[in-house]
């Protein structure tokens, strides 16, 4: 079965977790685009929920579908959130971000009491680091950041759109790192990479998962932690 097809599988699986009167966080990217769909779907069959959108990509599509887009300040707390993510290992540690939207998503993950990752069977890893890392980074301070993470042996590349710098719906930059050959634990290189002014987040998300779904095949594989 294809990676998409398996997308969808997971993304049906998962929301089976959405009941009525929930808050739920909607993710970003093409595995998420299956879940917004379906959700949208329980919206038009009476589902009453509300929803917080991780970016102005998922926002139009939810607004499209029928549900109901609330802001975060509004939301106050999260029930549930369902996101995709560019690789997941085995302790539920994850690497976000190939979409951009990976500021909004660690955000809304922190306030969701719920985590629900979705993915195909590609993402599944053992290690973190083939996909490379994205950062988020300040304009002002970009290119001095790009100096330093050259320092760390991180190879940074900036990431563009044509011939522009891609820009985030924060208007930051996106500055794309390898950590596959570093032997820098996980947690010590986020906290590194964290205490560099001018880099606002990575896309290492190291603790904030609760469950993994995984398409494979037809099937959708649910991982507890
Ligand atoms: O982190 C993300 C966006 O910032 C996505 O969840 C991640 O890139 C996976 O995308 P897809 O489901 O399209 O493979």
């Amino acid at each position: 079965m294809s990676a998409v097809n398996e997308k969808k599988v997971a993304a049906l699986e998962a929301v089976k977790y959405i009941k009525d009167g929930m808050v739920v966080g909607l993710g970003t990217g093409s595995t998420a685009f299956f879940m917004i769909e379906a959700i949208g779907e329980m919206v038009r069959n009476g589902l009453k929920i509300k929803a917080v959108a991780t970016s102005d990509e998922t926002e139009k599509l939810a607004k499209k579908l029928g549900i109901s887009v609330i802001t975060l300040a509004e939301a106050k707390r999260l029930d549930v959130t369902i996101d995709g993510a560019d690789e997941v290992d085995g302790q539920f540690q994850l690497i976000k971000g190939g979409g951009g939207a990976l500021l909004r998503e660690k955000i809304v993950a922190h306030n969701s009491d719920f985590n629900i990752i979705i993915a195909d069977s590609s993402k599944q890893v053992s290690r973190l680091g083939k996909f490379k890392l994205p950062i988020e980074t300040i304009p002002f301070s970009t290119q001095l950041i790009i100096k330093e993470l050259e320092e760390m042996n991180l190879h940074p590349v900036q990431r563009m759109l044509g011939a522009d710098d891609y820009k985030t719906d924060e208007n930051n930059d996106i500055v794309d790192i390898d950590i596959w050959k570093t032997d820098i634990k996980l947690t010590d290189l986020e906290h590194q990479l964290k205490s560099i002014p001018g880099i606002v987040e990575t896309g290492l998300f190291l603790t904030s998962t609760d469950l993994v779904i995984i398409g494979k095949g037809a099937q959708a594989i649910i991982e507890k932690k």
